[in-house]
């Protein structure tokens, strides 16, 4: 699904109102009975609720929201914030109808007035803004949003976007903004959710359909789309009954070093439970016990190198590479990687180290076969494509980078992103801040070039292989909570990934 900017949200606002012969303010009811829906699905009504409103449509759906959770009888007060008297149409028409009903309406002017007003113990409802935001909340509203963030607030709620966060712009450091528990965002998450800039304030982001048309949104023009699980479970293939090891390719993955075995099992085991039919670790020979003991189901090359890799590996065509989990960065292995990129043709996973030895030996990028897989993390990636400025600086660099190597980067974080070498961006919101441990990206290594050895394209298998390591992460927080995991967690769980993709 394409990721809009706030004026093409608006555009297809119009024209899905217009399609749909409903006016403006029958789509904010549905968006508002949306939300109402959610809240009593997952919170249940009995919370005392604040709903703080804004001048304009986002203020809007909160008064609708509070007709609502005031027709079901719930303590519910609702505060508008007066600093200006250039109230949107629909929000007008929908205060009229609120105050019709039971809920309590306080109009605030000024700061003095805001003393009064205590948040803690209830469900905030931010409708504050929404993707209107014109500058930084200052005055009456960045107060009121500073009051509520240091409130012993029960959950807040942020009405399609938290209060003060752009939705297609960085924010300042310095800006006050809404932090959420959840953000109930409308069509589509917004391209702030995705930047450490802002992201950390939106909680846990639920999508809410309010089927605006769907055809003339994939018509607007957008480098930028986010993928879902129902998305890429249609990548998997069938497997067929009449099948066998040889039918669902061979993965071979290259990793360690002395002291750094760990990486290679973790990025062999993950390849092994990724559903290819053959792992081979190549690993220095210091780790042949180690992985035979630990992934008995991989098998082992260890002609290269004692304490790390080295000398000239014999490629086989009819394997899938992926290379670099703790391989270290010594000459004899920069020399191996040297070699192996000069003589592999096919499409191979890049991780870790190799991307290292890449960046400080950059005549190698001329050499990694076009649709390769890179995975490095913010700090790997600005080494290979320089420092970056902010997260907007950076997606600019990522898609230069991709089009210029033709390569397709995994750019590792808590929102990871994709670039193919079209330069074309795609973001998940998958995976939980409890993978943020060591160990994690060997195991998406082992994941990726699993899934391509099965045959996937590029794409598919960086869509894909990024969802399922993600789903694994909040399967093993469910589990054993975002502190007590870690990236062997991450392998029991890939199985659970696979059944949540299956069903979808
Ligand atoms: N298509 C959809 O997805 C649907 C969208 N819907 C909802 O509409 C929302 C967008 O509504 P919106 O366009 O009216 O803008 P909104 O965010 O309410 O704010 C605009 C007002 O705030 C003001 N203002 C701005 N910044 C300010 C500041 N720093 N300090 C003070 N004032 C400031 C601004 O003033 P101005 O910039 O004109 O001076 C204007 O008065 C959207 O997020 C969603 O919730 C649903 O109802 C239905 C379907
Ligand atoms: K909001």
């Amino acid at each position: 699904m394409k990721i809009l900017t706030a004026q093409q949200l608006k555009k297809l606002d119009a024209f899905s109102t217009e399609r749909q012969n409903i006016s403006s303010a029958d789509l904010m009811q549905r968006a508002a009975s949306k939300c109402f829906n959610w809240i009593n699905k997952n919170l249940g009504l009995n919370h005392s609720f604040s709903i703080v409103c804004g001048p304009g449509n986002n203020g809007g759906d909160g008064l609708v929201i509070a007709q609502l959770l005031s027709e079901n009888n719930c303590d519910v007060e609702c505060i508008l914030l007066n600093f200006t008297d250039k109230n949107s149409p629909d929000y007008e028409l929908n205060l009229t109808k609120l105050q019709k009903t039971e809920c309590k309406i306080r109009s605030i002017q000024s700061e003095n007035e805001l003393e009064s007003i205590k948040f803690n113990g209830k469900i905030v409802i931010d409708a504050i803004f929404g993707f209107g935001l014109s500058r930084p909340a200052e005055g009456l509203a960045a107060v009121i949003i500073k009051q509520i963030n240091s409130s012993r607030t029960k959950k807040v709620i942020a009405i399609d976007l938290p209060s003060g966060l752009y939705c297609d712009e960085l924010n300042a450091k310095e800006d006050q903004i809404i932090q959420a528990d959840f953000t109930l965002t409308f069509h589509v998450p917004k391209l702030s959710f995705f930047f450490p800039e802002g992201g950390n304030s939106v909680g846990k982001v639920i999508v809410l359909d309010i089927r605006l048309d769907k055809s003339f949104a994939s018509k607007l023009e957008s480098n930028y789309s986010y993928i879902t699980p129902s998305k890429v479970g249609g990548f998997l293939k069938k497997r067929k009954t009449f099948s066998h090891k040889g039918t669902y390719g061979h993965a071979n993955i290259i990793a360690g070093s002395r002291g750094k075995i760990g990486a290679a099992v973790l990025s062999s085991k993950a390849a092994s439970f990724s559903g290819v039919g053959l792992v081979t670790s190549t690993i220095p020979l210091i780790g042949l016990n180690v992985m035979q003991m630990s992934a008995p189901v991989a098998m082992c090359d260890d002609n290269y190198g004692t304490d790390c890799l080295e000398g000239k590996i014999e490629i086989n065509e009819k394997h899938t590479y992926g290379i670099g989990p703790g391989i270290g960065k010594s000459p004899a292995t920069v020399q191996f990687l040297k070699y192996f990129l000069k003589e592999v043709t096919q499409p191979i996973v890049i991780d870790a180290d190799a991307l290292n030895c890449i960046s400080e030996n950059r005549e190698m990028l001329n050499d990694i076969p076009e649709n390769s897989i890179l995975t490095p993390h913010i700090k790997e990636f600005e080494r290979l494509a320089g420092v970056t400025e902010n997260s907007l600086d950076r997606l600019n660099k990522l898609v230069e980078f991709c089009k210029e190597h033709k390569v397709y980067v995994v750019l590792k974080d808590a929102r990871t992103i994709i670039c193919s070498p079209q330069g074309k961006c795609s973001f998940s919101l998958n995976g939980t801040p409890g993978m943020a441990t060591g160990g994690s990206g060997d195991v998406l290594t082992g994941i990726l070039t699993g899934l391509l050895a099965q045959g996937l394209s590029s794409d598919e298998t960086t869509q894909l292989g990024v969802v399922l390591h993600g789903l694994a992460g909040e399967f093993a927080a469910e589990k054993h909570s975002e502190y007590g995991m870690n990236a062997e967690s991450l392998l029991e769980e890939i199985g659970e990934g696979f059944k949540m993709l299956l069903k979808i």
